[in-house]
């Protein structure tokens, strides 16, 4: 089947949708036993394009447990160049299928540029990515994966171990230690226990900090938009507005992502609204905090301490005089360095990688919609279909019309909201899309690529029979405001159709136009419209056995006996120039059109 959600097999070449192709028989009657055989190789069994030609290469860019990299070397060749500047990165990464980092590695645009269509995955290996440019990754097909819960724990307690720090001057301590010094009266911290935390962000590090911080006797607050009041009150925690999270600690612990929202979320405006002796750890990102008005609230004492573990640029300049200054305990992005979490991350990212390069949907995927794995294995048979009549339709336009306009109908016995049909859209898009383009789609930039050519693509659905157990019983394309080098395929309203569905898991194409066919959607179709009259399957078959070609199917629909007549040859063969022109010479023939599929 052709390339599906990530659609990555290609490795070093630039990918080509791939037609399952049954070697030419010699004979027609063992067609029910092919069909079968067919039906069985055209299912997608994980999502993978078949036809690699090599092993795919992973760079891997920043430093991995060994146990990842193993996973990644059992599948892939392997390339560890860590300390790359930009300029290295670039010219890598043309010969690369997938690129591994963790914070340290801008993967921005040009790096997508660069990659001239190869690079199919970015794995992050850790939570946060924004040191990804997301959206030049959906522009370039590129999926990109993280690792979001191998390290959430590391990042708690490194939290908390700042926390703690912090309050006890620990760092400051030791190093006044270390200067020879004995300065007990200088280092008098301040309690914990009894104070008031605000964790800003409460999803999975926020809430393990929570849960360790009152297990040290502090009152949590949490302030996150998104977390659940529920899922709080369980653990004991209150979620507030921002003011009051603000206002109300004597302990502020940071742990949302960097996005453009929460950029420089606590500035000059916010900390004057804080409790006049706050204390701030940050093991989220340097960029959530405005570092000027951090340094002014510090000196002016607005800010009594700060523990920090991530800075706006990593490392901070030299002269940095947030890192440096005097109130504030710094660590060097250590939050998820433990060798626990560094092997887990490593291991949860490889998996993650190489499922993403077999082509399965994968659950940590950032920039695609996630399809879980049940609705998936349901709708596979007809993501085969989508796309052939996506293929099919588009080839029925003739040129120089411009597709702006596409109608796909669902006929399902599903109740409206109970079919997630993003996937066949996808598959539809590409069926549009990739014939007439040099652009290749698959599931993260299927929607975006339409957008920009301006292609809108509406989805419809129509009940049927509810006794049927099938997810679909039919799907339906309509192409509007082109003309058609077929024009029996044009309805009386003027649009382009097509409609196939699933019979024993094999794709069928029942409509074209107002005539019903039925023809197995494997190898390629000749449509023919005729006038309608004995022995025309016979002569149309002759030729094309005389050429050589293998007819796998035919059926005709007609509206009314004798009338017009619309034949649907399946063929495994590519039609000389010579047969197509001796099939368009039998005289009842009106039309006809040869449609690769
Ligand atoms: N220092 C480290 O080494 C280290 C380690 C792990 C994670 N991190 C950072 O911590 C962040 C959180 O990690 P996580 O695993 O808990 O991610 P997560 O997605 O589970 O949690 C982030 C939470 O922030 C919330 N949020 C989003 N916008 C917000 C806003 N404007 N105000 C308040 N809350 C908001 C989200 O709703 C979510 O619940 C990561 O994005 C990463 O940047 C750092
Ligand atoms: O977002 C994360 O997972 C942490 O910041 C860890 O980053 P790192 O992989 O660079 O240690």
């Amino acid at each position: 089947m052709a390339a599906l959600a990530f659609s990555t097999a290609h490795f070093g070449s630039k990918p080509t949708p791939l037609v399952w192709k049954q070697p030419p028989l010699s004979r027609a009657f063992s067609v029910s036993l092919r069909r079968r055989e067919r039906a069985a190789e055209q299912l997608p069994r994980r999502l993978v394009v078949v036809g690699m030609d090599a092993k795919p290469t992973v760079l891997v860019a920043e430093k991995l447990g060994d146990a990842g990299i193993k996973l990644l070397k059992d599948f892939a060749t392997v390339d560890c160049a860590y300390n790359l500047s930009q300029e290295e990165l670039r010219a890598k990464i043309a010969a690369c299928d997938a690129l591994i980092v963790r914070s340290a590695t801008k993967v921005g645009r040009e790096v997508f540029e660069s990659s001239g269509g190869r690079l199919k995955v970015v794995g992050r290996a850790g939570v946060g990515i924004d040191n990804v440019d997301l959206g030049a990754a959906t522009e370039h097909g590129c999926l990109v994966v993280n690792a979001p819960t191998a390290n959430t724990v590391a990042a708690a307690e490194h939290g908390i171990a700042l926390l703690a720090a912090m309050a006890r001057n620990v760092a400051q301590a030791d190093a006044s230690i270390k200067a020879g010094k004995w300065e007990r009266n200088k280092y008098v911290g301040v309690s914990l226990v009894g104070k008031t935390l605000a964790v800003m962000g409460f999803g999975k590090v926020g809430s393990e900090v929570a849960r360790r911080a009152k297990g040290l006797g502090m009152q949590v607050i949490a302030h996150d938009p998104y977390a659940s009041a529920d899922r709080a009150r369980a653990m004991g925690v209150e979620l507030v507005s921002f003011e009051e999270a603000i206002s109300a600690p004597d302990f502020i612990s940071l742990h949302m992502p960097l996005t453009p929202t929460t950029s420089k979320m606590l500035n000059d405006d916010t900390f004057a609204k804080m409790k006049r002796g706050v204390r701030i750890v940050n093991v989220a990102r340097g960029g959530v905090i405005d570092e000027d008005a951090l340094v002014k609230a510090l000196d002016s004492g607005i800010v009594a301490q700060a523990a920090l573990d991530v800075f706006t640029k990593e490392p901070p300049p030299a002269d940095s005089k947030l890192a440096k200054h005097e109130k504030v305990t710094a660590t060097p992005h250590l939050g998820a360095s433990t060798m626990e979490a560094q092997e887990g991350v490593a291991i949860e990212i490889a998996e993650a990688v190489v499922g993403a390069l077999k082509g399965e949907l994968a659950s940590t995927a950032v920039n695609a919609p996630m399809v879980p794995a049940e609705v998936l294995s349901e709708l596979k048979p007809y993501v085969v279909l989508a796309e052939k009549l996506g293929r099919l339709a588009v080839q029925l336009v003739s040129g120089g019309s411009g597709v702006k306009s596409v109608k796909v109908t669902y006929a399902s016995a599903r109740g409206p909201d109970d079919l997630d049909t993003r996937l066949l859209r996808a598959m539809i898009t590409k069926g549009i899309i990739e014939p007439i383009s040099s652009i290749f789609i698959n599931l993260v930039n299927a929607d975006f690529t339409a957008k920009q050519r301006g292609l809108r693509i509406t989805e419809e659905r129509t009940q049927a029979d509810s006794s049927s157990e099938n997810a679909l019983e039919s799907i339906q394309v309509q192409i509007a405001d082109v003309h058609s080098k077929f024009a029996s395929a044009i309805l009386g309203s003027g649009e382009i159709r097509v409609q196939g569905r699933v019979k024993d898991g094999v794709p069928h194409l029942t409509k074209v136009g107002s005539f019903d066919v039925d023809v197995s959607l494997e190898g390629n179709i000749i449509l023919c419209r005729q006038v309608d009259q004995p022995g025309m399957i016979g002569r149309v078959g002759n030729i094309l056995g005389e050429e050589n070609v293998n007819v796998s199917f035919m059926s005709v629909g007609r509206l009314a006996p004798r009338k017009v007549a619309i034949m649907a040859i399946g063929v495994d063969d590519h039609p000389s120039t010579q047969a197509l022109k001796r099939i368009g010479q039998v005289p009842a023939i009106e039309e006809f059109v040869f449609l690769e599929l």
